[in-house]
């Protein structure tokens, strides 16, 4: 019997996080962590779970992008709709009125994001499988119907794509037992946000080393002296070996980038992530140019809006660590060009995590990566953030350092209903008492 949506429902949760600094970077300061959270039901009462990650205030307009888009979806099937997924994707992100918003990018792509990750959920529960099992299990010719190639053609053709997919089948079996026993390898951003005083930094560092953690993160950019003191700080706690990683999300012009870089290169960072703004694709690839001979790569991804950006960057060899998140780009669809497209340029993904759910949601995908196309772990690793996993019914699994493959069926990002009560905004208890104590 197919099964044909016939509700969907969004709703702002915003975590207040923005109290103690969490999240907090040299251009967000003060992030509230929340979600559009979107629930669509079968009329055979099946549920899918979406979300799309933002940091506050701009929840509410994400969330009218996605009621716009609900009408798209009610009353189609899941079969009609994974039948033809490109096809679907294509209505979503290009109908003829609503595509004057984006195209494919701002505010309507993370709506299709939160959309597009319901419904894979779905499949996914429907096939009783956590959604990295689906993708994997999947044959090639499948995975590809579910992309749209308009506009990278040029870089990935179908034909290519297959290839890729084709290829990688040889170990995939051995790979899948590998990710089963030890798990894909992560990074931790937890210990060191801008926010964060030196003697919390040195007690979380600290505490990390202890758990296994051999990779961290950094957040820079806004004062060079404090820069030099905190990764001075991190780098003497962690050792010459471990790995350091530093972020300014966007807060340079591209010549301050490089200069300021400069300055931090004796911390031996592997990579100075979103140094400048992230549509500025030259511009990266200047940064790239200038600090190769220190040995510091650059990243980016979080905010890079769809394929087609993804495509340029890795054309002018702009980057040499790929983030892709599971929630910026058209989720899966989209997500898999990219991987694609980053295999074939030879430039390892690392993708971004953290906020809310997005551990949760990108680890299926980097399994999947690992599993199904780039067969390496060389350079590569999954961003981990230790907050806020104690909402999600099925949360991420970190053993030594490593995320676990989520065993549940679905895309893992189905939220407790008293924590969706509990921090809706603005009528949540958490933030009615929030606002009594402002008041
Ligand atoms: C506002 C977010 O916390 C951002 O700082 C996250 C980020 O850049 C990262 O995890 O990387
Ligand atoms: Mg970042």
């Amino acid at each position: 019997m197919p099964q044909k949506i016939v509700k969907l429902t969004v709703q702002d949760v915003r975590f207040p996080t923005s109290l103690e600094l969490h999240g907090s970077d040299a251009m967000h300061t003060d992030p509230d962590y929340s979600v559009a959270y979107v629930v669509i039901e079968t009329d055979q009462g099946m549920r899918g779970y979406g979300l799309t990650f933002t940091v506050g205030r701009g929840t509410e307009i994400v969330v009218c992008a996605v009621e716009a888009l609900s009408a798209l979806v009610i009353g189609k099937s899941l079969e009609e709709i994974v039948s033809d997924f490109r096809g679907f994707y294509r209505l979503l992100s290009s109908d003829g009125q609503m595509r004057w918003i984006g195209p494919e990018k701002g505010v309507i792509q993370l709506a299709t994001a939160a959309v597009l990750n319901s419904i894979w959920d779905l499949w996914a529960r429907l096939e009783g499988k956590p959604l990295w099992k689906l993708l994997v299990d999947m044959e090639p010719k499948k995975l590809i119907s579910c992309i749209d190639f308009r506009y990278i053609t040029d870089a990935l053709t179908e034909q290519e794509a297959l290839d890729i997919l084709e290829k990688a089948k040889e170990g995939k079996l051995q790979r899948v037992d590998q990710m089963l026993k030890e798990g894909y390898p992560a990074y931790t951003t937890s210990c060191a946000w801008l926010g964060y005083s030196d003697q919390l930094l040195r007690q979380l560092c600290n505490d990390a080393l202890k758990d296994g953690w051999t990779k961290f993160k950094v957040k820079v950019g806004a004062d060079l002296e404090d820069d030099i003191r905190r990764c001075s700080l991190i780098r003497q706690m962690i050792g010459p070996h471990n790995s350091l990683m530093i972020d300014a999300n966007q807060r340079w012009d591209v010549g301050e980038a490089i200069t300021w870089v400069t300055k931090l290169a004796e911390y031996k960072p592997l990579w100075i992530e979103e140094p400048t703004c992230p549509d500025d694709i030259l511009g990266h690839a200047a940064i790239s140019k200038a600090l190769a001979p220190l040995g510091i790569g650059v990243a980016s991804g979080e905010q890079c809006h769809n394929r087609v950006m993804f495509k340029q960057f890795l054309q002018a060899g702009a980057l040499q660590f790929i983030q892709i998140d599971s929630c910026r780009m058209g989720s899966v669809n989209e997500n898999l060009a990219v991987l694609l497209m980053a295999h074939k340029f030879n430039v390892p993904v690392c993708p971004h995590a953290g906020g809310v759910g997005l551990c949760e949601l990108v680890q299926h995908l980097i399994l999947f990566d690992y599993i199904s196309v780039s067969a390496s772990l060389d350079n590569r690793m999954c961003e981990f953030v230790d907050h806020l996993h104690e909402h999600f019914i099925s949360p991420v699994e970190i053993k030594n350092a490593h995320y676990m493959p989520p065993k549940d069926p679905g895309y893992s990002c189905e939220m407790k209903e008293a924590s969706v009560q509990s921090y809706q905004y603005p009528q949540g208890e958490v933030w009615k008492q929030i606002k009594k104590q402002k008041d």
